[in-house]
């Protein structure tokens, strides 16, 4: 068995809570009294990260992810608990942290990279390269004051990946720079998982767990609640959403930084429910998907076909009180959970029809599946529109498993298969 990259063994943090600013001067002063009161923000929690993989964490605000990273990072103590760390780590914490904000962006770079251990030297061999990945251009020579947030970003993160870290933390940063940064850190974060690093990441974008992270870990409350496959995880976090939204009938609850299109969707929704192992499924049961249909064969089994095939998805849903808005989803989803494309019938303007209490109705999907060879999962979803909300009935994720297989001889590539017809003209 390999040795672990990163090994925590029962690790808590417990805040002291000063209810005034006086009380903590009176708390220096007077040792013998206690002017706080302990907030438990982790309980005690162990788990091993391995050598190569980028894990991503995940729960609602506040519910201790921060707390967890500064304690791997080094810069906050533990209340108990062992952190056993393998290598450089090259920590990017909350935007603010680790730059001094009257420094150029330039005197930033070799500040953060001495403070990593990294010599003048070694640093000026990849200065050009962490300038080129922060692309800010004259502005590392200005106060990091005088950055935006993006900008400010781009840099931490330049510095960050091109130190040669061995474990890699950043926290909720990628949400900041724009869809190329983005694109440009993922590519990295790739490359550096194929290199052998470790990554461990807290995001609130669930795509981007799904997409980079080989595990996933979830925190709820200071709890560990769940670890393991990414798409599991990440349904997981989204019924503790639901679960939550469901017990708290005020809106104002609605944690601001929750991702906007779970928080939208569970409102008005009230029963959860497990069925395959696979399947995750919750709704309001006011109406309900009965039964299902892949090509003309069930669920139960792993519906196969070839990427140029066209696949009938159909369903039959029942209404169990009057539903005014009636609207019928599908999205098809790859095995890490990325969503590959997803459509609904109000999307595809078609007018709603009423359905009365007992009404019952067969939607059917006629669908080109033009996509790469692979594992894909596809969802259904029975949702009525009410005042502008999204308000799921019934809601089926990753119900159906797909298999796609290659055409004969056909080595293309990617995630869709566009179908290129080339002429060639020889002159
Ligand atoms: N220095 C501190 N003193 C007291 N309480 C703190 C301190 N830092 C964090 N907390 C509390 O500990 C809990 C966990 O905070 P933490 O920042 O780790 O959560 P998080 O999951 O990262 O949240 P978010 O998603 O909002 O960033 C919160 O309730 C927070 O208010």
């Amino acid at each position: 068995m390999t040795k672990p990259s990163i090994r925590i063994s029962h690790l808590s943090k417990t805040y002291r809570i000063f209810e005034k600013p006086q009380d903590r001067l009176m708390q220096f002063l007077f040792k013998n009294k206690q002017y706080y009161r302990d907030f438990n923000a982790l309980q005690p929690l162990s788990f091993e990260v391995f050598r190569g993989e980028a894990v991503g964490i995940i729960g609602r605000n506040g519910s201790g992810k921060s707390t967890l990273l500064q304690m791997i990072a080094g810069t906050l103590t533990p209340s108990s608990g062992e952190i056993e760390v393998d290598g450089r780590v090259a920590a990017l914490l909350e935007l603010g942290s680790g730059f001094n904000p009257e420094f150029t962006g330039r005197e930033n770079v070799y500040l953060n990279a001495s403070i990593l251990g990294i010599g003048r030297d070694e640093i000026e061999q990849r200065f050009d390269e962490i300038l080129k990945f922060a692309d800010i251009g004259d502005f590392i020579d200005q106060p990091v004051k005088t950055y935006s947030s993006g900008m400010y970003v781009r840099l931490a993160f330049a510095v960050s990946i091109n130190v040669d870290p061995d474990i890699l933390i950043v926290d909720e940063a990628l949400a900041v720079g724009d869809g190329r940064f983005q694109l440009k850190c993922f590519e990295k974060i790739k490359a550096l998982k194929e290199a052998g690093k470790t990554i461990l990441v807290v995001s609130h974008d669930l795509q981007t767990v799904r997409q980079i992270c080989d595990k996933a870990i979830l925190i709820d409350r200071g709890k560990l609640l769940d670890i393991g496959d990414p798409n599991d995880v990440v349904n997981h976090y989204t019924k503790v959403l639901f679960s939550q939204l469901s017990n708290e009938e005020s809106e104002a609850k609605v944690e601001e930084k929750a991702p906007e299109s779970a928080v939208k969707t569970f409102k008005g929704a009230d029963y959860t429910e497990e069925t395959k192992s696979k399947e995750y499924r919750y709704g309001n049961h006011d109406g309900v998907i009965e039964w299902i249909s892949v090509g003309g064969r069930g669920i139960d089994e792993i519906v196969t076909l070839t990427t140029s095939e066209e696949l009938d998805v159909q369903f039959r849903v029942k209404a169990n009180r009057r539903i005014t808005q009636p609207i019928f989803a599908m999205t098809v989803k790859s095995v890490k959970g990325v969503d590959v494309f997803g459509t609904n019938s109000y999307f595809r303007g078609y007018d709603f029809r009423e359905l009365s209490d007992g009404d019952t109705a067969l939607i059917t999907f006629k669908q080109k599946m033009r996509l790469m060879p692979g594992d894909y999962f596809i969802s259904l979803g029975f949702v009525e529109l009410i005042n502008g909300d999204i308000v799921p009935l019934d809601r089926r994720y990753d119900v159906i498993e797909l298999k796609i297989l290659p055409e004969k001889n056909d080595r293309s590539f990617g995630i869709a298969n566009l179908e290129s017809e080339i002429e060639i003209e020889y002159t």
